[in-house]
């Protein structure tokens, strides 16, 4: 991530009201709950879900999926490396104001470079950025290949597809890992009842 700016003369503005008091109104801790994992790994599926069960609990939460966020925001923007880096970087930047309002911000995005990771990790304290790997086979993925786009990588009709001719590097420090038990892929709400009792233990459902 490049910590180079092109505007000169700025300054920091501090308000009156910060995090601690948006965190006690709130009742809970602002964070960045990262979801990553290929395309088809049910990413959207547990952002939605943990969203879901945040709300049913009175927790302020707000979800930023990388698909969503391509047809606003991150329009400009394809699928070359640079681009990913970049469509990451404004996510993680993005991702950092919703923590700073003392939401519990869910981004849902394929972030295949560890690289542009732990320059999200680096923007937040440390413990305010959890990792969630969506740990499934490409087979799984493929095999679900609910918009027909792997199908479409393997004819070679999609260049530079995500787990078939680009990489997708696995985190080495992830908080939390989603994964198959015995072949078996959990629930939604299993997924996201793992996260929750990760936020739970932490403390970040309290202010
Ligand atoms: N080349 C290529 N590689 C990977 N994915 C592709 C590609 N082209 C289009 N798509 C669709 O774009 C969605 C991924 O967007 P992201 O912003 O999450 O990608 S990234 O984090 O910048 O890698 C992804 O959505 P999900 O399937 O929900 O992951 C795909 O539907
Ligand atoms: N835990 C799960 N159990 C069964 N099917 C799932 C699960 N998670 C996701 N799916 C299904 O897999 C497909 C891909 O999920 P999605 O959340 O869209 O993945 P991603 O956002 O990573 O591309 C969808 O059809 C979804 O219904």
């Amino acid at each position: 991530m490049s910590t180079i700016t092109n505007s000169t003369n700025i300054f920091w503005q501090e308000c009156q009201i910060g995090k601690p008091d948006r965190q006690k109104l709130l009742n809970q801790k602002g964070c960045v709950v990262w979801i990553t994992g290929l395309s088809g790994s049910g990413k959207s599926t547990l952002a939605c879900s943990l969203g879901r069960e945040l709300h049913t609990r009175g927790k302020l939460s707000y979800v930023l999926d990388g698909d969503n966020l391509r047809h606003g925001l991150n329009k400009d923007l394809g699928f070359k490396p640079e681009d990913r880096t970049e469509n990451i970087r404004r996510t993680g930047e993005v991702a950092k104001l919703f923590a700073d309002a003392g939401l519990i911000c869910v981004a849902s995005l394929i972030s295949p470079y560890r690289r542009d990771r732990d320059a999200c990790r680096a923007m937040l304290p440390d413990a305010n950025f959890i990792e969630v790997f969506m740990n499934m086979p490409l087979q799984l993925c493929e095999a679900r290949d609910p918009k027909g786009l792997y199908k479409l990588a393997r004819s070679g009709k999609i260049k530079g597809f995500t787990g078939i001719d680009d990489p997708y590097e696995p985190p080495l420090n992830c908080e939390i890992e989603i994964k198959q038990e015995n072949g078996v892929c959990p629930t939604p709400t299993a997924m996201a009842g793992q996260v929750v009792s990760y936020l739970e233990n932490k403390g970040f459902l309290r202010s």
